[in-house]
């Protein structure tokens, strides 16, 4: 927004810094955003830098952005920058080239075609899960952040690729991809930008490791398109995503795009649910120790598969009060194509709008006890309210959503059926609010074998 933007400014604090209150949002994102709610109310705008700031946590003003007013919005700058590295998938795409994208890859995500990869997602968990056998073992502490990273990354790229990469290709994932997302989340953060083919030793740095793992992609594109068919895994539902008529399927390139993005939006916010999941675990052991008796008593000793996710309720009701209190992508950032007018405050083309889903979510407004971690709130029957969005809403709500619940509740239950987890201390009470939203600090727990 430019100045006097409408019949009526949205209330919100006045700045005569050039930066506005870009140092103040630096330091403490999280508390300052809340002690605007507090002060403003759930929309108001802020100043950063050159640019004013539409921040937005209330449940309908969020649906005027995101569903009823979203032609008039595109993405946000941030998310503009990740093209450079991630090429152009689902998360950046715009328009025509965005929606036809949308249509071939969406069946791909639906529960039917999830259900056939859950044997690789149990599969993909079992080295985490000998790992932490091994420290409960040794007596050693383990940092569940990290553990949390790895296991999702190799669930993604399990449901991309089923058992088709090499376990040297494997490695090169794990080496080469958490450079080019930090990479990326540098530059969507940053204040002045460089652009991204200057050779700043971090832009070659992330350069080489999009390189190898290009070598990877093309190289397990080229052997399905070369094999009779092209396989049941996401890679294998992409390449033979077709038109209605039959016509017009993804290029090599585009396939390469998508799975990048994938790669990207699929791994650290999944990891981050869990890290926090598991968390709020160690600081309640009676929840702790009711989620593992409902897994031991569905699963009887065998391996999770996709119907339990439906037959282990208090553990979906952890999982949802998980990301109620610890939304991973914790902000939904936009831009106005168009002028529009939002809860009522007319915006010039160009405007930035932030919808705010943490704040949301924790408003005692919506939330009885808003702070607190409370699965039992979302029991017997509760309905989904209103100022619950943590996948986003609207055409471009989250496509992952039923993928992630799926790999969260497998994960979980293959975790958590012989291991009881204890953070001493608490853990970090402070949380770190980047592209995504982490704990403020390393997760360091004690891991015990439990008799099932
Ligand atoms: C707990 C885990 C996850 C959370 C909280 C989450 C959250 C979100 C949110 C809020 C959006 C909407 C962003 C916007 O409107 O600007 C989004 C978009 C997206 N997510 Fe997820 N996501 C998760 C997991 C996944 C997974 C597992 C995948 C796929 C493997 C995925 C793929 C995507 C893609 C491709 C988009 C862009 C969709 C589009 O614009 O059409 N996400 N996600």
């Amino acid at each position: 927004m430019t100045a006097a933007p409408g019949p009526s400014r949205p209330p919100g604090p006045r700045s005569r810094s050039p930066l506005g209150h870009a140092r103040v949002l630096r330091a403490d994102p999280l508390g300052y955003m809340r002690h605007l709610r507090v002060a403003y109310g759930d929309v108001l705008s802020f100043r950063v830098g050159p640019r004013e700031i539409l921040l937005v946590s209330d449940p309908a003003a969020a649906r005027e952005v995101l569903v009823d007013k979203a032609a008039s919005f595109r993405k946000g700058r941030g998310i503009q920058k990740m093209r450079d590295f991630l090429g152009s998938g689902l998360l950046t795409a715009e328009g025509a080239e965005w929606r036809t994208h949308r249509r071939l890859m969406q069946p791909a995500f639906h529960r039917p075609a999830l259900a056939g990869m859950a044997a690789d997602i149990v599969a993909a968990t079992r080295p985490t899960l000998e790992r932490l056998h091994g420290a409960a073992q040794a007596g050693e502490p383990v940092e569940l952040g990290g553990e949390m990273l790895r296991v999702t990354l190799r669930a993604i790229s399990a449901v991309l690729f089923g058992t088709g990469l090499s376990d040297a290709e494997l490695e090169v994932v794990e080496r080469e991809l958490p450079p080019l997302l930090e990479r990326t989340t540098q530059r969507v953060r940053a204040v002045v930008d460089l652009p991204a083919h200057w050779p700043t030793p971090a832009n070659r740095r992330a350069t080489r490791a999009g390189a190898a793992l290009d070598t990877v992609v093309a190289r397990i594109i080229a052997q399905r398109r070369a094999a009779p068919e092209p396989g049941s895994d996401l890679l294998g539902l992409l390449l033979a995503a077709r038109d209605e008529d039959g016509g017009g399927g993804l290029t090599d390139a585009e396939v390469r795009d998508e799975v990048m993005t994938l790669f990207l939006a699929g791994h650290e916010t999944t990891a981050n649910l869990l890290t926090f999941l598991f968390l709020e675990f160690a600081r309640h052991p009676d929840v702790q120790a009711r989620a593992r008796a409902e897994v031991r008593a569905v699963l009887a000793g065998r391996d999770p598969d996709a119907a339990d996710a439906r037959a282990l309720p208090y553990v979906n009701a952890c999982i949802q009060e998980a990301l109620r209190l610890y939304p991973p992508a914790w902000i939904v950032p936009r831009q106005a194509t168009e002028p529009v007018t939002v809860a009522g405050y007319d915006l010039p083309a160009g405007a930035n709008v932030s919808v705010n889903i943490f704040l949301m979510q924790r408003s005692a407004r919506h939330w009885p006890r808003p702070d607190a971690f409370e699965p039992g709130r979302w029991l017997d029957g509760a309905r989904t309210p209103d100022a619950f969005m943590p996948f986003g809403t609207g055409a471009r709500m989250c496509i992952g959503n039923h993928l992630a619940l799926l790999e969260a509740t497998l994960i979980t239950a293959t975790l958590l059926r012989g291991l009881h987890y204890d953070v001493p201390g608490g853990g970090p009470t402070g949380l770190h609010p980047g592209v995504t939203l982490k704990p403020g600090g390393p997760v360091d727990a004690r891991v015990s074998a439990v008799r099932e």
